[in-house]
C-alpha cells in the first residue's frame, strides 16, 4: 500500500523536506520556504504565493526570538531563568502566554500522575539534558532523592487577578524547565501571527511539531510522514493527512547517550527521577493546537505503552504509539488517529 502511495507521490515530482520526526510530501508549487535554528533545534515555515517575503521573515524571526527569550533554560535572563532564581513566596510577573503554558503543563502533570513534571529541572540537568554536561558516572541514589524532594508542581502557584498573571513557589530551590513545551508553543505563536497578517495557508514546524493551515476552499490536505523510530537514517513509518491540525512526535531514538553501557534517555520519569527504559519508543499526537499535541506526546511517552494507551482512550486523543521489541516495531493507533491515516 505504502509503496503505491510513495510511487504516486514520486511521479508527481515531490519536494521532500525533513524535520526532526516528520517529512512533508508536497507537490512542487510556488512556495516560499523559510528555515532556521531556534531552541536548540530547527524550524521551517512554508507559505505558498507569498508577496511580502522580507516582512514576514522578520516577523517569524521576531516571534521565535521572543519565545526563546521567554522559555529557555539556557538564556540567563529568560523568564524561566528569572523565576528559577526567585526566593520562595516572591511573585514573578508573567504574561498571558506563559500562564497558558504553565496551565497546560499542570494539566498534563495531573493526567499522567505526576510523571511529566516541569519542576524536575534539577534532575534534567543532573542527567545531562539541560544546562549541565552529561555525567561520567551514575548520579547516586542520595542525589536523585534529594533533587526529587526539590520538585513537585504542588510547590508552584499560578495567580491570575485583576492586576495580571503571576507565578510563585513555596520552596526556594524549585526550578522549572519548559523544554518539552517550547516547540508546540512556538508553532502556535507563529500560526497566530501569520493569521493576524492575513496569511491563511501555511505549514509550520519547530523540532518535532508540525501545524498545517489551509484555506477553507482548499480540499486537499497535506500528507505528512511519521518517520521510523530509528536514529541511523530517515525512512517513512506511516503517512497521515493533516488539514488545520497539528501533530507532535516525541521519541527516545535520537536524544540519548550511553553511560557505562546503559542507554540514557532524555526523558526522566518524574516519580523516580531516573531516565525511562521501557519499550515505547515513539508517540505522535494530533490535535487542534500544537501546544496541546506537544504537551501530550512526551507525557504519554514517559508513561509507557499500557498506561499511555489507556489514557489516550480515556481522553479520546488522536495518538499513535510505536513500541520496539528486539528490533521489531509494533504500532497502535487510537480510533481518533485512524481518521488521519493515509490508506
Ligand atoms: C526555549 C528553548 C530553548 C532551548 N535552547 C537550547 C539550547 O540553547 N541548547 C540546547 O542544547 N538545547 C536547547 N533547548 C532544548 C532542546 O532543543 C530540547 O532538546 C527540546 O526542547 C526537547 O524537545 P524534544 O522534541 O527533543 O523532546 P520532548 O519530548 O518534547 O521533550 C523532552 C525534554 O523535556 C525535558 N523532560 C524530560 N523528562 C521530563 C519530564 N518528566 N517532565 C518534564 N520535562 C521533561 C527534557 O529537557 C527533555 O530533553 C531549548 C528548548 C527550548 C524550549
Amino acid at each position: 500500500m505504502y509503496s503505491k502511495i510513495i510511487l504516486n507521490i514520486f511521479i508527481c515530482s515531490i519536494l521532500i523536506l525533513n524535520n526532526f520526526h516528520h517529512q512533508y510530501l508536497d507537490k512542487k508549487e510556488n512556495v516560499t520556504i523559510f528555515t532556521g535554528k531556534t531552541m536548540g533545534t530547527y524550524w521551517q515555515v512554508k507559505i505558498p504565493n507569498l508577496k511580502n517575503k522580507i516582512y514576514i521573515k522578520t516577523l517569524i524571526e521576531k516571534c521565535l526570538y521572543e519565545d526563546e527569550k521567554m522559555l529557555s533554560s539556557w538564556e540567563k535572563n529568560s523568564l524561566v531563568s528569572k523565576f528559577n532564581k526567585l526566593k520562595k513566596n516572591q511573585l514573578q510577573i508573567i504574561n498571558k502566554n506563559f500562564y497558558h503554558i504553565i496551565s497546560s503543563a499542570m494539566k498534563i502533570n495531573k493526567k499522567t500522575n505526576g510523571k511529566l513534571d516541569i519542576t524536575i529541572s534539577r534532575l534534567i540537568n543532573i542527567w545531562g539534558f539541560g544546562i549541565k554536561k552529561k555525567p561520567t558516572s551514575f548520579p547516586s541514589s542520595k542525589t536523585i532523592k534529594k533533587n526529587l524532594s526539590l520538585s513537585g508542581t504542588q510547590h508552584l502557584k499560578l495567580i491570575k487577578n485583576f492586576f495580571g498573571f503571576y507565578l510563585t513557589k513555596d520552596i526556594d530551590d524549585i526550578e522549572i524547565n519548559l523544554s518539552t513545551f517550547g516547540e508546540g508553543f512556538a508553532v502556535d505563536h507563529l500560526s497566530y501571527t501569520l493569521k493576524k497578517n492575513g496569511i491563511n495557508n501555511y505549514t509550520i514546524s519547530v523540532g518535532g511539531t508540525v501545524l498545517v493551515k489551509l484555506k477553507k476552499y482548499e480540499e486537499k490536505p497535506k500528507i505528512i510522514a511519521i518517520q521510523k523510530p530509528i536514529d541511523q537514517k530517515k525512512s517513512i513509518h506511516l503517512l497521515i493527512y493533516l488539514k488545520n491540525n497539528a501533530i507532535s512526535t516525541a521519541g527516545t531514538y535520537r536524544n540519548y547517550y550511553y553511560l557505562k553501557k546503559h542507554r540514557i534517555s532524555h526523558l526522566i520519569n518524574a516519580n523516580t527521577g531516573r531516565p525511562i527504559t521501557h519499550n515505547l519508543v515513539s508517540v505522535s499526537v494530533i490535535s487542534l493546537t500544537a501546544l496541546e499535541a506537544d504537551s501530550w506526546d512526551t507525557g504519554l511517552l514517559i508513561l509507557g505503552f499500557k498506561k499511555a494507551k489507556k489514557l489516550a482512550l480515556k481522553e479520546e486523543l488522536a495518538v499513535c504509539l510505536i513500541t520496539k521489541e528486539k528490533n521489531v516495531f509494533s504500532t497502535w493507533t487510537s480510533p481518533k488517529f485512524q481518521n488521519f491515516l493515509v490508506h
